[in-house]
């Protein structure tokens, strides 16, 4: 459903993203894991066309996002770590208007916005201006706007954040019902390894931008040599690095210099 070849990104001589290959399959949920900075929102940016690799090949279910990018973007739903909605609409027109740009037919938008707005307990909200909403609010009505097309691939930048333990419960079990039921591919990234054992058929460990270790739980509870092992202690063990290790890379980092090139 997802491949990805030899993507790299640089921004002036730093490489944030550095080469990776990435395949993921059809009604999976695959997690993308690593620390901070290592390279998953510019990965997840760049999958779903909001950011111009330097290199490498990106293709959604058949559709290379270089020479066929609206037809790949037609069929993923994104949702970005922070809410990007617009305060002035309320709930009903923002998904509207989402229904609108993926050019879906009246009365399929009206269904999805009513099933949508009762999914996410919002319903009561309908019609009430979005800068109005907490935060878990706005995370909700963002991940009603990414599904309101029923989207072949879902892309998350960290799922949870904002969200309380009800809208956790929520999201695992809409993961899991719409890859087990729909069909739906999920690709999300996220810090929270107790979410990502729960729900991620698969995991990729990201770190300094290369692929580190990837494949299932078992697969990776081998790679770290422990058998019983949880996430957490396997993606520790494989992301951590010597005070020498960490000296040299920030000399590096800083002795090249980088740019805070931006997205075309
Ligand atoms: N526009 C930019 N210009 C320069 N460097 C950038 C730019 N955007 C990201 N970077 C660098 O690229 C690296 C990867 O950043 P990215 O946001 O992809 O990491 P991440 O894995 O998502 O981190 P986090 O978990 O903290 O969100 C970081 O070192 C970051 O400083």
């Amino acid at each position: 459903m997802v491949k990805i070849e030899g993507l790299v990104k640089r921004y002036g001589s730093f490489t944030a993203v550095d080469g990776i290959d990435l395949d993921v399959k059809q009604g999976q949920v695959f997690g993308v894991l690593g620390p901070n900075g290592a390279g998953k929102t510019t990965t997840l940016r760049m999958l779903t066309g909001l950011l111009m690799p330097t290199d490498g090949i990106i293709t959604i279910d058949g559709h290379r996002m270089d020479s066929d990018p609206v037809k790949a973007k037609s069929i993923t739903g994104f949702i970005p770590d922070r809410p990007y909605v617009y305060d002035k609409l309320t709930a009903f027109e923002y998904l509207s208007f989402i229904g609108g740009l993926y050019q879906m037919p009246k009365a399929r938008v009206a269904r999805r916005v009513r099933e949508l707005l009762e999914l996410f307990a919002l319903a009561e909200w309908a019609d009430s201006l979005i800068e109005s909403f907490s935060h878990g609010m706005k995370q909700r009505i963002t991940f009603a706007g990414a599904l309101l097309p029923e989207p072949k691939l879902l892309v998350v930048d960290e799922p949870m954040v904002g969200l309380d333990p009800k809208g956790h419960r929520l999201i695992k079990d809409l993961f899991r019902r719409l890859t087990e039921r729909d069909g739906m591919t999920i690709l999300l990234s996220t810090h929270t390894l107790d979410v990502a054992e729960e729900v991620c058929d698969s995991v990729a460990i990201i770190n300094h931008g290369k692929v580190v270790a990837r494949g299932t739980m078992d697969q990776l509870r081998v790679e770290s040599g422990e058998s019983a092992a949880t996430l957490e202690q396997v993606f520790l063990r494989i992301t951590e690095e010597t005070e020498e290790e960490r000296a040299a890379r920030v000399a590096l980092r800083f002795s090249g210099g980088s740019s805070a090139e931006e997205s075309p």
